[in-house]
């Protein structure tokens, strides 16, 4: 059993909607179990700035598959959530990103763990910071919240009041 962090990311259609159906359907797979979701963000378009603000949140599963198949059901769940690729760092109805898989290193052709810009986007490192700000990023020597602090304050990104996927934390 690996902890792994997944980010979603969401800009188009109904963006709650989008990342409750995500939800759903990770935590439908088999040799995944979903432990911790962050508050939902909202954030500016960070690289291709002409297109609409995001939701992004980051997640916390215990999982038995190896990082390409949890890689092929992540591609298999934003295709079955009609993700069509346009522009590179474009417009969305989800995008799932790996962000650590373990203290493990992945670079291979197609799969990069710990995701490559994530010690860059304030929309990753926020919502991480909020379920594993002690957890070090592999290959980075640091932790999150370290890296958290090392970013320019630059990037809008504002806490909601929305968090899904609640009932496994009954108040
Ligand atoms: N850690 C990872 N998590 C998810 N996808 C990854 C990862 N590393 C490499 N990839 C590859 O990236 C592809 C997805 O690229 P995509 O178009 O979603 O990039 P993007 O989300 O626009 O940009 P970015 O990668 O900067 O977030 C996947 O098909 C997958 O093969
Ligand atoms: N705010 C924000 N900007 C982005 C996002 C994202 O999820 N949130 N995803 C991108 C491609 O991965 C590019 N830009």
């Amino acid at each position: 059993m690996i902890t792994a962090y997944l980010g979603l990311g969401t800009n188009l259609g109904d963006r709650v909607a989008s990342l409750e159906q995500a939800i759903g359907m990770l935590k439908q797979t088999p040799g995944i179990s979903v432990q911790r979701i962050s508050s939902v963000y909202e954030t500016s378009p960070v690289g291709y700035l002409e297109q609409p603000p995001f939701y992004n949140l980051a997640m916390e599963i215990l999982t038995t598959l190896p990082p390409r198949d949890l890689l092929g059901r992540i591609l298999e769940v934003e295709r079955k959530l009609h993700r069509v690729r346009t522009v590179r760092w474009g417009p969305r109805t989800i995008d799932i990103d790996i962000l650590l898989y373990g203290d493990q290193i992945v670079n291979e052709e197609g799969l990069q763990i710990p995701h490559p810009r994530m010690t860059e986007r304030a929309f990753v490192l926020v919502p991480l910071y909020e379920i594993a700000g002690n957890i070090l990023i592999p290959g980075k020597q640091q932790t999150v919240k370290y890296w958290l602090a090392q970013l320019p304050k630059d990037q809008e990104i504002q806490q909601t009041e929305i968090r899904l996927g609640l009932e496994r934390y009954p108040v």
